[in-house]
Order: structure tokens, then sequence, then C-alpha cells
């Protein structure tokens, strides 16, 4: 199975020192790669949403990092890993819902601090070791997604009537443009039309960014897969008048309860789907979750500019003067995620994400850990680390 993605849909472009981002404002009637030179870009990239999808802010956070130490020198590991930790965690201030940009965070600031007494490794080996623990995340992101993918339409087609005429609604826009490629819950909807089984899409306009109307109509189109744009206002009518198989949205953040932040306007199609016995999925990698949290009612919900909502392309659509709300997230709770948690590990009850992903999660970072160390030819002997500690 190729692992490549249509070079059209590339939110990301990278080469060890240079990084350019497709400017997701300009989409669908522009395509303009822009320069990340530094965190700094990533920073304000990730902010007006030039990128933006839980795993993609992520992966365009850490390359920035990347890219900005590539052309820099260091005297010692320490400096490293303190610069390192200090941009990484600058970096997570952006936005402050999607977990996975802290996630990447804290793992590689605590891998490259393990490793600071190291001395088989150079400095400059050190700083590659920063490096690839950022291409780590954009490397085997696509391939997560894929794995995505097949698990959530296994679980559909294992659980639905007509496996043949699948109708699948979703919201924002979780493909291409979030992640390093295939998507998550769009990614389910892809390897569903793989298998011939898509009836029909249909993806909400997601106001007031419109990820749904400009991303996901656009990646859906671009692929020929059959697809309906509807207002956000129409989850109702919809399942009132169409048999809709399900619905597959993605998460950014998913905490141990398995209550889960996505764009605003989640909650209502639960309640919606729950209301019509359509089941409900949320697909999302192992690093949306977040074990730290117990409830959703823990989770910051990030409040976006007014004008997002009162203007578009610069022309007022709103009357001056009106008091606005813009949450850019709300918390769907678990009881209505009916269909299931899909993950690269499989599908879940949102009651078992905590006991299933959070030894996902110790074994993924050890496992990256010493794939890291693996990676260093430099090493005179072949080092693992267990439980904190480098052995021989
Ligand atoms: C796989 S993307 C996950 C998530 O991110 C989106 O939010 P935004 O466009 O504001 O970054 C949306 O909530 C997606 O479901």
């Amino acid at each position: 199975m190729s692992n490549t993605v249509d070079s059209n849909l590339k939110a990301i472009r990278y080469d060890r020192g240079n990084l350019d981002i497709l400017d997701q404002l300009q989409l669908p009637t522009h395509t303009e790669y822009i320069p990340i030179k530094n965190t700094e870009d990533g920073w304000d990239a990730i902010k007006q949403m030039k990128v933006r999808g839980a795993p993609a802010i992520a992966i365009v956070g850490c390359l920035s990092m990347a890219v900005e130490i590539y052309h820099m020198e260091f005297q010692s590991h320490q400096e490293i890993a303190d610069y390192v930790k200090d941009k990484l965690n600058y970096l997570v201030t952006a936005r402050p819902t999607a977990v996975n940009m802290k996630e990447a965070s804290d793992w590689i600031s605590k891998m490259l601090q393990e490793l600071t007494t190291d001395s088989d490794l150079s400095v400059h080996a050190f700083k590659e070791l920063a490096i690839e623990a950022a291409e780590i995340l954009f490397e085997d992101d696509v391939t997560i997604n894929k794995d995505i993918g097949r698990h959530g339409a296994e679980h559909i087609l294992n659980h639905c009537q007509d496996k043949d005429n699948v109708n699948i609604l979703t919201h924002c826009n979780t493909g291409s443009l979030a992640t390093a490629g295939y998507g998550t819950a769009l990614g389910v909807i892809r390897a569903l039309h793989e298998k011939n089984r898509i009836k029909h899409v249909y993806c909400t306009e997601t106001r007031p960014y419109n990820q749904g109307a400009r991303l996901t109509a656009y990646e859906l189109v671009h692929e020929n897969i059959p697809a309906t744009l509807i207002l956000d206002s129409m989850p109702a009518i919809l399942m009132s008048h169409h048999d809709i198989t399900a619905v597959v949205v993605g998460a950014d953040r998913v905490v141990a309860n398995g209550d889960t932040a996505n764009k605003i306007g989640t909650i209502q199609i639960a309640i919606i789907a729950k209301h019509f016995k359509v089941p409900f999925y949320v697909a999302c990698p192992l690093t949306t979750f977040d074990p730290s949290k117990e409830s959703g009612k823990e989770i910051a919900i990030e409040e976006r500019p007014h004008i997002e909502m009162t203007s578009i392309k610069g022309q007022r659509i709103a009357a001056h003067g009106i008091d606005c709300w813009n949450p850019a997230f709300d918390v769907t709770p678990a009881e209505l995620i009916t269909g299931g948690i899909v993950t690269e590990y499989g599908v879940f009850k949102p009651s078992e994400i905590k006991e299933k992903l959070t030894a996902k999660k110790m074994e993924k970072d050890k496992m990256n850990m010493n794939g890291q160390m693996r990676r260093r030819s430099s090493y005179s002997s072949f080092k693992t680390i267990d439980n904190g500690m480098i052995q021989q």
C-alpha cells in the first residue's frame, strides 16, 4: 500500500533544513505554499490557522523547531536540550485545545534530557536527534492515519446493514489538510471509498472558518468521492430524511473518560445522532489522547477573534455593535460517542480508552526513544532506555 498522498493535497512540504506549508486561509481558490524558517513563523502560522488540524499543528510546530536548529551551532547537549524545550513550550501556546503539540513537546524534551549525559554522542549528533524526533512525527503520520482508516472502515462495515451503500456525515476537516496526509475521520471515509462501499458523504460547512466548505469539500471533489455540502444547521433534517450509516468526526483532545474536544458544533451533531440512532464515531491518533485529564470539563476551549464570525474575506456580514462568542471547540461527552473511538490500534469504547491507550502511550514513548537510540550510528555499543535509564 503506497504511503504517499496526492501531492495536490499536501499541507506540509519538508526536507531537512527547509519547511513550507500550504496556506489554508487561501483555499480553495488559491494554492500558495509559504516558507516556515523558525519557531516564530511556526507559531504565527498555527495561531492564524494557515495550518490547522491537531496532528498537522504538532508536525508543523516540531518541524519549525527542526529547521530553526538545523541552521544553528551549539556548544553542548544541555544547551540544545534547553533551547529545544523552550521553543516547543512556546509553540504549545499558539492554540490551547488540541493536545498533539503538547504531547510532542513533552516527548521530545524528555527524550533529549535523558540523553544529555551520553558522552558517546557528539554535539552535532545530539542536535540531529532533536531534528530526527520531529521528522519521526511527520514520517509516521500517514501510516498511522491509514491504520485509523482501516480500523474505522472495518468497524462500520461489521456493524451496518447495507455494506455496499454506506452514507457518512462528517464535520470540519480531518483529511490530508489536517495531517501529514490521508487523514483521520476523512481517512476512514477514504478507506471505505477504496473498498467501493461509499454511497455518499455529507460534509458540514463548519462555520466560521469553513473547514468543511473550503477544505473537506476540496479533498472529496479532488478524489471523486460522491459528496454533498450541507449547512451546519442541517444534520437533523439530513438524518430525518436520509439513511445515514454513521457520523465520523475527528478530535483535538480525548481525555481519560472518553470525553472529546472537537470543532464547535460537534456535540450538537452527536445529540442529533443519538436521537436518530446513528452511530457516532471519533477518529484520532494516540497523540490526541490526554490521560492527564479525567474529564472533558478540564479541557481549555480556545476562543477566537470575533471578526472570524462577523466577516468573510473582509466583507462584514454581522451588525456593527453586536457582541459575539466564538469558541473554536466544544466537548462531546463519552456517552454520546456511540460508535466508538477509532485509533491506529483499533476501535474502542470510550469507557475502555484509558486502559487501552495509556499502556500504548507508554509503549510508544519507549519505542520512539529506543528507535532514536538505534538511529545513532555513532553509538559505540547498542543502548536501550528502560524505566528512564540508559542501559548498556
Ligand atoms: C485531524 S484534525 C482534528 C481536528 O482539528 C480541527 O480543528 P481546527 O481546524 O480548528 O484545527 C477539527 O476540530 C478537527 O476535527
